[in-house]
This record gives C-alpha cells, structure tokens and sequence, in this order.
C-alpha cells in the first residue's frame, strides 16, 4: 500500500532542498526570550529532531513556525515563503503545507475515524468520492482500515495517534511536525509510533519535524538533532555524532539515561590511585567501534583487558557505545601504553579509578 501511496505523495526531494527556514529568529515574553537568535534548516526528506527541557522554547518555535506567534525579529520561510508578513488569510495556504501531529491527539469525539480523517479533504473542497478514497488509502497506511466506522473513545492510544498522523497527512503537506506525538504513549506503542514515522519518512520521501523533550525518540527515528536550552540551540549535528560525543552540557545531561553508568557495586570499591585492576571508561564510535578493539589492544600492549560493564548501540547505522574496561595496574607502564592506546582508538578516555580482588 505504501507504494501506492508514494505515486500520489511528495515531489521528489532535490538534494540541498530546503523545506523550513529560520534566521535569527527572537521571541521574548517580557524580559524572557523564549527563543533567541534561532537559525535552521529542515532538509526535503529528513526527520530533524528539536529536543529540550520543558521551557526550553520548543511551542515557541512551532508557533513561529506555523504563524501562530510572530517573531519580535528574525525570518521564517516555508518552502521559500516569508511568512513573518502574512495575515491570516494568507498564512492558510501555508499552513495546509504543515501537517501537525499532537500529543494528545486532537480528535473530535463525536465524529467517527473517517470522518476524523477526512475533515482538512473537506475543508479544502474535495467532494465525497476523493474524500472515501483518499481516507482509505490512509486508513490502510496507518493500518487502521477495520476502523473506519469506530469512534475515537473505541481506540487505545496508539490508535488514536494512528488516526492523527493520517489525518495530518490527508493534504499531502510538504511537513509533518510531530509535537511530542509520543509523550502521552506507553514504551511498545510509542516504539511502534516512531517505526511508523520512520517507515513513512523512508516511503513517501516525507520531511518530519520532531519536537520531543526524550532522548529515545531522537535515538530511534531522527537524522539529526537539534538542541535547545533557554531558547538557544546548544548543539546540533548527525544524531549519532551528537550520541557518541555530546558537547553540550544540557545534551549531555539529556543523554544520561541512555549512556552506561558504572554500576553501584563498582564505584563504590573504587580507590582513586591504587588497586589491581584499572577501571577505565572508553566511548567508542564509527569506524573505531568497528576494528577489532580488544585484539588490537592486546597485540599492541600485551595485557589483556576485562569487560567490565556497557556495550555497543546502534544509532542511524552506526555503532555508538560505551564500555568499562577493566586493566591490569600492578605494571605501571604497560598500563601507560594501554591507556595511550586507548586514547588513540577511541573517542573519550578516562581512568576512573582503581579496584583490587575480582572487580
Ligand atoms: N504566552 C506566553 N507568555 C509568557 N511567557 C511565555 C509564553 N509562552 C511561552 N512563554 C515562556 O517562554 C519560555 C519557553 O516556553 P515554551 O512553552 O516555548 O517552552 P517548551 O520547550 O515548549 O516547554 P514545554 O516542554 O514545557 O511545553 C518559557 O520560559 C515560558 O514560560
């Protein structure tokens, strides 16, 4: 079905088009700029990922961006219009171009799935026959085509999500801006919601927009990452560039739910200079992750390396991961050129400290 979709979807992206364009763009509340000095770009065909803390000015820019808010200064263009300009009747057009999806659904109770998913069809004008056929193509691409006739109270959550998404794709927009349209869904459905936008993305060539204060989301689906903090962006990149070696404070901050901590047991015997074993953290991505690390280390020093805890992911392909490795200390100097090795295989290390007996 996807495929049959894609024939009615998006023009094919252009490589360096750009949908979404802000520059500069400020926003304060009084003496609080909820946005400040804001520039990006979101890709034709890329899933870029807005991720912040609460406050972190996250509504604020979707307003901007859809004309609900106007900047104080800065510029906002869809798919190359200005739109700090528009009034409202000519900023509709535009937002016909954005398909919002929301946390909490925004369905009308009393109208059924179809009817659901038919309202922007209608208010563009479409007559009845488009309108059935356009929905059930939807219906089908969401994978909801028994429910056509149920209400949104007869769905659970993730239904109600999958009603969302195809409504905001009714119109064909050039944009899916997903706001947290995962938050209020337990960890299955939201995973099965992010595959969904994902496969979406991938087949229809669809440029997403993805606001979420959780790291897992920008793991499991975006391309790249933008951060935001106090209205600021802090950080931006690739996201398993941004996952392997954060620089931002808030990112990193951010990130420590899904990075390895030593576990309790283990730091707790830690001895800040001596002991038998050297308990060294290493992060290791790309091509680092991929040689033959333990091999290379051995050959290189000739002391043999215990896996202490941690591991390797996978982020956008990529391999991203932290270890805790524990070293033999007692020879000094071997541990020197194993910790020199270390430094240059990797990305990050840091002895941590020193424990002795079976770590
Ligand atoms: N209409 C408003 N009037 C006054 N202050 C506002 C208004 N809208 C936002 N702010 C302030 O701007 C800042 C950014 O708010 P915003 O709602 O954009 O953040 P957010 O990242 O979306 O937060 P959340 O995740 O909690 O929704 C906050 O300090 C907020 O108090």
């Amino acid at each position: 079905m996807l495929a049959h979709a894609v024939a009615q979807a998006q023009p094919k992206a252009a490589s360096g088009d750009i949908v979404v364009k802000l520059t500069d763009v400020r926003r304060s509340f009084g003496e609080t700029p909820a946005i400040d000095s804001v520039s990006l770009s979101v890709m034709r065909g890329e899933i870029l990922g807005i991720i912040g803390r609460s406050g972190a000015g996250k509504s604020t820019l979707i307003r901007c961006l859809n004309g609900l808010e106007r900047p104080d200064s800065g510029s906002v263009q869809v798919e190359g219009v200005e739109i700090t300009a528009l009034d409202e009747r000519r900023l509709q057009p535009v937002r016909r171009r954005i398909g919002m999806v929301f946390q909490h659904f925004n369905l009308l109770s009393a109208k059924t799935v179809e009817d659901n998913i038919a309202l922007p069809l209608k208010i563009e004008g479409q007559s009845r026959a488009q309108r059935r056929k356009r929905v059930a193509e939807l219906l089908e691409l969401v994978g909801l085509s028994d429910k056509a006739k149920n209400y949104p109270a007869q769905l659970s959550g993730g239904q109600k999500q999958r009603v969302g998404i195809a409504r905001a794709l009714a119109a064909k927009p050039s944009l899916l801006l997903s706001d947290e349209a995962t938050s209020a869904l337990d960890p299955e459905t939201t995973r099965a919601i992010l595959a969904l936008l994902k496969d979406i993305n991938r087949q229809l060539g669809l440029t997403i927009l993805l606001i979420t204060h959780e790291m897992e989301v920008i793991r499991r689906v975006a391309d790249r990452v933008i951060v935001l903090d106090r209205g600021r962006i802090v950080e931006e990149g690739p996201v398993w560039q941004v996952f392997a070696n954060p620089a931002a404070d808030t990112t990193k901050s951010m990130l420590q739910v899904l990075i390895p901590e030593l576990p309790p047991v283990l730091r707790e015997r830690l001895d800040p200079a001596t002991g038998d074993d050297a308990v060294v953290r290493v992060r290791l991505s790309g091509d680092a992750a991929r040689r033959p690390f333990f091999a290379g280390l051995a050959e290189a020093t000739g002391i043999g390396v215990r896996l202490l805890h941690g591991g390797i992911d996978t982020v956008q392909d990529e391999p991203v991961g932290t270890l805790f490795l524990g070293l033999p200390a007692r020879d000094r100097a071997a541990l020197e050129k194993a910790v020199q090795y270390l430094n240059a295989n990797a990305d990050h290390v840091e002895v941590l400290g020193y424990v002795s007996g079976d770590a």
